[in-house]
């Protein structure tokens, strides 16, 4: 049943075709893209995708309230948006942005790790590898414009990136929190995250689950460029454009020889890793963490 959602999505999103707004997502009009008449929207009701074919560039904005949590919809439409932009060559860079206010991405959707099947945590699992080797082998200039806080899941999303823009505001925290839950980031989180701040620095915050408010963040590098909030998205496209100055085949394969070793690591073991998170994910103690958290994270409100 699990492996038929995926399918399902991915069916239902091959077959819309490219569109116009307001047809493909009513109520949504407008130069969001920040290209005025040549923007273009298509994507899903979580994955929305305004292109702007005249720059070469499209914006993958997140709308899944009220977190952003990548649940398996939100992983399977964000892989099939990309797909389709890496296949027209039209464009040559896209902006990773949410459509929730605050919130950039409350990471990894934790119901779809609590409480369900073994068939449905590999699929899950499956989908969470594929989206990362996606994003961070893309050939696409990838540049995340983070208006939110973004948490382990979501922090992962904007480290696969080329280039990270985070608005200045404190609440707006990053990093890889997965101790604080009682869970630990697999190897290849891990990576990620050394190959952009180094290993002291990634250690210490794995070990202490440590969010980095916007200034501490770009401290130790785990984002490049803090901004005003209302300035992020003209910020991305400031940086954008700047990367789509050098020519494409160069920067590609240099990008390539960069990150393929890393992405190589989890390909060659891509069964044996989602079986470990099998095993782990199904222990009694961390079913009983992630309860507890969600809990936490419920009652906040009550
Ligand atoms: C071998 C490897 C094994 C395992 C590796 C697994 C790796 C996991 C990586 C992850 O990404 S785990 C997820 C980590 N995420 C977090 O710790 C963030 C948790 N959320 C928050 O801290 C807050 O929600 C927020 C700061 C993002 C937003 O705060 P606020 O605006 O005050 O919203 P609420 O906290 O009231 O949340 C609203 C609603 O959403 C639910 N929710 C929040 N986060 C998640 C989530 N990640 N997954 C699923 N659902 C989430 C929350 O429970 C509330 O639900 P209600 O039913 O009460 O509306």
């Amino acid at each position: 049943m699990a492996l038929m959602v995926g399918a399902r999505v991915l069916a239902r999103n091959l077959l819309r075709p490219w569109s116009r707004l307001p047809d493909a997502v009513p109520g949504r009009t407008g130069p969001a893209a920040g290209g005025g008449d040549g923007v273009r929207c298509f994507g899903s009701p979580r994955v929305l995708v305004e292109t702007d074919p005249a720059k070469g560039v499209a914006v993958i904005k997140l709308k899944n309230p009220p977190v952003n949590s990548l649940s398996l919809e939100v992983l399977t439409e964000f892989v099939i948006s990309l797909e389709k932009l890496e296949n027209d060559k039209t464009f040559r860079g896209v902006i990773v942005t949410s459509d929730c206010p605050g919130i950039f991405s409350a990471g990894l959707d934790l119901t779809e790790m609590c409480g369900k099947s073994q068939a449905h945590y590999a699929e899950y699992w499956r989908a969470v590898q594929e989206l990362w080797l996606r994003l961070y082998l893309s050939n696409l200039v990838v540049i995340a414009a983070i208006n939110g806080v973004s948490p382990a899941g979501g922090c992962l999303i904007s480290l696969t990136c080329d280039y990270r823009v985070l608005a200045d505001n404190p609440k707006y925290s990053i990093g890889l929190n997965e101790t604080l839950l009682g869970i630990v980031a697999p190897s290849w989180f891990k990576d990620t995250l050394v190959n952009t701040v180094g290993h002291r620095t990634a250690e210490r915050a794995l070990q202490l689950g440590l969010l980095f408010p916007p200034a501490e963040a770009l401290r130790v590098g785990i984002v490049d460029q803090v901004v005003p909030e209302d300035q992020v998205h003209s910020a991305a496209l400031s940086v954008m454009a700047r990367w789509l100055a050098i020519p494409d085949h160069a920067r590609q394969l240099t990008k390539n020889l960069m990150r393929k070793p890393t992405a190589d690591r989890l390909v060659k073991q891509r069964d044996a890793d989602i079986q470990y998170f099998l095993q782990f994910i199904s222990r009694d103690s961390i079913q009983k963490s992630l309860r507890v958290y969600l809990d936490k994270l419920r009652q906040k409100k009550g």
